[in-house]
């Protein structure tokens, strides 16, 4: 198999996985990483943060978005497939479609607000995976939205932060040149720091 073939039906398995978590597990697994990351000593020092807006199963971190000191900033997909940043809409808001979000074509909210920035401008990212493994390697969506976003950031470079529920872990995931490597993974069970890789110059 092709090292994409066999990250597609990977991710079909891990999104099915994500998907299934339900109900009651779903909430304390939720509220557990939302713990976490109001305890990770990395993101003390960072003001601005990209966040989400949980879809397709993903863990819903809206009560530590809230809850955020500094600005908040969700994606927001453009049409050369990479992904700028705006600051998020009201998310306490009831209404399906809050003042200053619109939902982008895959129907995700998103937000409409200005100015707009870039990943490089944040002080960290907090990144939905739909797979990972214990080196930290990340398995996206496959459009390759985060991994273009991330490509050539200079130092000092923004806290990169995966967020998955653990059972979307798998021992090895076949990894791309162009991938980017995360600094923590967290999940409801673990805060992982990915072991240190001199990256490859060639
Ligand atoms: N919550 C959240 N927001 C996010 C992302 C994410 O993963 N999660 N993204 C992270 O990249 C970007 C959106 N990327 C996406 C990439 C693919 C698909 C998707 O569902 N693809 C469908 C088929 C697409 C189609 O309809 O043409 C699929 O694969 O089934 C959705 C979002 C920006 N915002
Ligand atoms: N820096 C980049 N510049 C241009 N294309 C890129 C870059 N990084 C990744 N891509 C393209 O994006 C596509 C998706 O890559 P991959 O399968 O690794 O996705 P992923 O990491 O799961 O997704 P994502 O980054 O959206 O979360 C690939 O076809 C790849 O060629």
């Amino acid at each position: 198999m092709t090292p994409s073939a066999d990250k597609s039906s990977l991710r079909r398995q891990l999104r099915a996985l994500r998907r299934g978590v339900g109900g009651y597990q779903r909430r304390l697994n939720q509220q557990r990483i939302v713990r976490a990351l109001n305890t990770l000593p990395a993101l003390r020092n960072a003001r601005r943060i990209a966040g989400y807006i949980a879809f397709d199963g993903e863990p819903d971190i809206r009560d530590f978005l809230r809850r955020w000191p500094g600005t908040v900033w969700l994606p927001r997909v453009n049409r050369d497939l990479s992904l700028h940043f705006r600051p998020t809409f009201d998310l306490n808001a009831r209404h399906p479609r809050p003042a200053g979000a619109r939902r982008n074509q895959f129907g995700i909210l998103e937000s409409h607000r200005h100015p707009l920035l870039r990943a490089a401008d944040m002080d960290a990212l907090l990144i939905p995976l739909v797979g990972y493994d214990a080196l930290g390697n990340r398995l996206g969506m496959g459009a390759g939205y985060y991994d273009r976003s991330l490509a050539n950031l200079r130092h000092p470079k923004p806290l990169l932060i995966g967020i998955a529920f653990s059972c979307q872990y798998v021992a090895r995931l076949p990894a791309d040149p162009w991938d980017i490597p995360l600094d923590y993974i967290v999940t409801e069970k673990m805060i992982l720091k990915p072991p240190f890789k001199p990256r490859n110059r060639t």
